[in-house]
């Protein structure tokens, strides 16, 4: 996977679906303890990353995490933002960030059980070590949220559960609790806006960092389809796997006949066609409409 080449910024690393930057020598922000993280419009489902992009889902996605931020903050929760100021080529979305210390875990909050959460569940009744109450099925709402951490895994590995046992032997008792109790106040926040946007919040992944004070800082993407499950909260029906709010369109058409896939080959998935393409973008569209309650301005 080839990142664009940027001016100012030399590349760093890329995930499935974003790029990360570093200041480039003689560059404005040469010196500076920044990062540029941009987003794509690539889409991964059934990890694999898709062809071809989603147009605009990088900017849309960008700007619905940016959204999220300013809302956050705005409940005295600090994030790793700097600058919208970004090269012509990732306009809209690439965003310049504090180079922090990431904590190494995964924040994960759940709302709702399912994915490697149910999984578990079905297997011992709990999830990363937490007794639950029996009869829960997939979609299920949880008695309460819960923060069930996991490592972050190399690219190309999937993330393992860990119980809060393990996170502090890992990362020390004193942060682990200070960043549940974040991840818990964050979720809590972001799932009453989208509850009442009519979008379920069914689980999230935060990750953190701490700045040079040694304060604990949000920081990544948050609360974004990439980062989330979102589900329509009208075709909320637990006992069944629920339809994603963004990625449904794709996923039904990659196991239908009609794309000649077999996700269980090693075969690379086919190209989407544009019906498909057109309408999953409107999917992100809705979500941003929905959630922030405003067109996104300029829009291609
Ligand atoms: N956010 C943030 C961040 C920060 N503020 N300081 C230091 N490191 C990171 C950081 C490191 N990896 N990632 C994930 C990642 C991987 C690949 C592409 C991406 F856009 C993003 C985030």
């Amino acid at each position: 996977m080839t990142a664009t080449g940027l001016p100012g910024w030399r590349h760093l690393s890329s995930g499935k679906v974003r790029d990360l930057y570093t200041p480039d020598a003689g560059s404005p922000w040469d010196g500076e303890d920044v990062l540029l993280m941009v987003a794509t419009d690539r889409i991964s489902a059934y990890d694999h990353v898709l062809s071809p992009g989603i147009p605009g889902k990088g900017i849309i996605l960008t700007q619905l995490s940016l959204w999220w931020f300013e809302q956050l903050a705005a409940e005295g929760i600090g994030n790793h933002l700097v600058s919208t100021e970004v090269p012509e080529e990732v306009a809209g979305r690439g965003v310049v960030v504090r180079s922090l210390d990431m904590v190494e875990a995964e924040a994960i909050v759940r709302g709702y059980l399912t994915g490697s959460g149910l999984a578990e569940y079905r297997e011992t009744g709990t999830v990363t070590g937490i007794v639950l109450p029996g009869g829960l099925t997939d979609g299920s709402a949880l008695p309460e949220p819960l923060f069930t951490p996991s490592t972050k895994a190399e690219q190309g590995d999937h993330d393992e559960n860990i119980s809060f046992e393990q996170l502090q032997q890992s990362i020390g008792a004193d942060l682990a609790r200070r960043l549940r109790d974040a991840a818990l106040r964050v979720y809590a926040l972001a799932e009453a806006k989208a509850r009442a946007a009519g979008i379920i919040l069914a689980d999230t992944k935060f990750e953190f960092g701490l700045d040079d004070q040694g304060a604990l800082v949000l920081a990544d993407e948050v609360l974004t389809p990439d980062s989330s499950r979102f589900w329509p909260a009208e075709d909320w029906a637990p006992g069944k796997a629920q339809p994603s709010f963004d990625k449904q369109f794709v996923r039904n058409w990659l196991t239908s006949d009609a794309s000649g896939w077999d996700r269980n080959s090693d075969d690379a998935p086919p190209e989407l066609p544009a019906d498909i393409v057109a309408a999953t973008q409107e999917r992100y569209l809705d979500a941003y409409r929905r959630l922030t309650g405003t067109e996104l301005p300029n829009f291609i």
